[in-house]
């Protein structure tokens, strides 16, 4: 099984250079789901297939990715669009390094990080609390911390209706958590930012301050892949979209080609 390779350092640009930030090669993403059947994840059952040296009846296999190859370069914004199901959020875990590959390899200049830093916000604390753990978690010392706080709750808008930063995150709605998540996320510069979703969750306002740091987040640094079912999003946000089907990649090119492609095909259904 290939593992994700990642390099640290992302040599400096010579002018007009193009310089690759994620290449993924043949990738195949298999998820193993057990205990599919009926009845056949009870202890007896398990306890006498163990007895009888059988193998597990209920092992089921879902090829979610089927053999993904793409280059992305430094500086670009590539949406990823495609049908419910069609693998866009396997491919960016994969792109994290959060699932292994089946078969294929993905190699990444930098460590990529998908938004939401979910693992280390805790719903008990304060989001105050949280907005110093999520920095943290993202490699930032106390002081860097310190004198983004601020930055980080305005951009949120949490405290735009009422003192809701020392509360603690549980009492929070969805599209304010995930406000607050994407402020951390966006508060540090990512060489590969893997945004999914998260710009639909917030309201109007919220959106048109994310898109703007988003491109602010392009021209700082790396590369940033967002998934969106969005596709006026997609074509604010991103020159390059790559649009997946069933696992595969059914075209990979200029957003306005793509989406237009798309489009056309979603009419038809
Ligand atoms: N944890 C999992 N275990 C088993 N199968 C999964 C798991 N997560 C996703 N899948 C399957 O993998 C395939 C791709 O799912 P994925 O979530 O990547 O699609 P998506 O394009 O992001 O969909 P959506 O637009 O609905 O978010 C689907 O068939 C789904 O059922």
């Amino acid at each position: 099984m290939e593992q994700n390779v990642t390099q640290d350092a992302v040599p400096a640009a010579k002018p007009g250079e193009r310089i690759p930030t994620v290449i993924a090669d043949d990738v195949h993403i298999v998820y193993k789901v057990y205990g599919a059947g009926a009845g056949k994840g009870s202890a007896t059952s398990a306890l006498s297939r163990i007895l009888r040296k059988k193998a597990s009846p209920a092992l089921t296999e879902v090829h979610a990715v089927r053999g993904i190859s793409f280059t992305a370069y430094k500086g670009e914004a590539i949406g990823l669009i495609g049908s419910n199901g069609s693998g866009k959020s396997t491919t960016l875990a994969a792109v994290a390094g959060l699932l292994p590959t089946a078969s294929g390899a993905i190699y990444t200049q930098g460590q990529p990080s998908l938004l939401g830093v979910n693992a280390a916000l805790m719903n008990d604390l304060s989001g105050e609390r949280n907005v110093v753990l999520g920095c943290l978690a993202m490699g930032m010392s106390y002081a860097e911390v310190q004198e983004k706080y601020q930055d980080i709750v305005d951009f949120s808008g949490i405290n735009e209706k009422g003192d809701f930063i020392s509360l603690p995150m549980r009492t929070y709605s969805s599209g304010m958590s995930a406000r607050l998540r994407f402020a951390i996320s966006a508060a540090k510069s990512h060489e590969v930012l893997l945004i999914d979703e998260a710009l639909a969750t917030g309201d109007a306002k919220f959106r048109v301050r994310s898109e703007k740091r988003i491109k602010e987040l392009r021209e700082e640094a790396g590369t940033v892949f967002l998934v969106s079912h969005s596709n006026s999003t997609i074509r604010e946000t991103c020159e390059r979209t790559i649009w997946l089907e069933h696992g595969k990649i059914l075209a990979d090119g200029p957003t306005d080609d793509v989406v237009k492609e798309y489009e056309d095909f979603t009419k038809k259904k």
